[in-house]
């Protein structure tokens, strides 16, 4: 059965590409293409079945929201989730006039980043010191990456779990912030680099070796099988899905 979509942020870097796979999708029909400034209800959305939204943090929430309410099953990659944020949306789904309505958001749609936060998570509860260096084209309104901040998460849950404390840091000055933002224990330094797409490593340190796991998306083309695969499945799921690595079995 042909699935048609909408998508929202239609005219940025990631909305453009995903119209484009969309429209070279077997059994996908591109329907609606929405961008600042439109309005999104059952009109505009022209019988889409799913809307994939890549706008800006800012506004992402408030585009979930009016989507449920239009009836649509919601992709979103747009990063600036946070705990809170992501209760409201659960909250909406769980009303009766959004029953059977679903939502995937997932930080990144990228294969070798969602194996790269695995592996992260897997590792970290072997070594004492983990940080997470994050580098993105200097386009990017955001910081750190929302996959940083997912990384992160995943390894302090997983240090956590092993009665792992924080890692080793003398550090008693810091005025200008030079050891990056904190996530759970975790420190993230943020690069904006002229050249650069979507790229990040963490580094896991023990007396004597290190372990690198580094994820380089070199095209926004990397993110489009994770994006397909979603609009594909999301309708299959109930509420609120976090994370691709819920489809792939990870
Ligand atoms: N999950 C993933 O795998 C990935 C996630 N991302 C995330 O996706 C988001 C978008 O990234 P990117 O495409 O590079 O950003 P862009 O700035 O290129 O695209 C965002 C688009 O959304 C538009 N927009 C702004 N406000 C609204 C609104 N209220 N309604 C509809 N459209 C709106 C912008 O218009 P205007 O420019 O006129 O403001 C712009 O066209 C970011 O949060 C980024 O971090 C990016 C790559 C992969
Ligand atoms: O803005 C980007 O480009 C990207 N944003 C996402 C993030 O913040 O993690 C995913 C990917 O890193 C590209």
């Amino acid at each position: 059965m042909m699935i048609r979509v909408a998508v929202v942020g239609a005219a940025g870097r990631m909305g453009s590409t995903v119209c484009q796979a969309v429209e070279e999708a077997e059994g996908l029909e591109l329907v609606a293409r929405l961008d600042v400034g439109d309005e999104i209800t059952s009109e505009t959305l022209a019988g889409a079945g799913v809307a994939v939204d890549f706008t800006v943090p800012d506004v992402t929430e408030a585009n979930v929201h009016a989507l449920v309410d239009a009836g649509v099953d919601v992709v979103v990659g747009t990063t600036g989730w946070t705990e809170e944020s992501y209760g409201r949306v659960r909250e909406h789904l769980a009303r009766p006039e959004a029953a059977g309505r679903s939502v995937l958001i997932a930080p990144n749609f990228a294969l070798s980043a969602v194996l790269s936060m695995r592996f992260a998570a897997l590792a970290a509860p072997y070594f004492e010191s983990v940080e997470v260096i994050e580098l993105h084209h200097p386009n990017k309104v955001d910081a750190p990456s929302g996959t940083a901040v997912a990384t992160a998460k995943g390894i302090a849950a997983a240090r956590a779990e092993v009665g792992l404390g924080p890692s080793p840091d003398a550090t008693r000055t810091d005025p200008d912030g030079a050891r990056g933002a904190v996530v759970d224990g975790v420190h993230i330094h943020a690069v904006r680099l002229r050249g650069l797409t979507a790229h990040e490593e963490v580094v896991l340190g023990n007396p004597g070796e290190q372990l690198t796991i580094r994820t380089d998306c070199f095209d926004r083309a990397s993110f489009m099988p994770g994006v397909l695969l979603a609009v594909r499945q999301v309708g299959n799921r109930e509420g609120l899905t976090i994370g691709l690595e819920n489809l792939l079995d990870l």
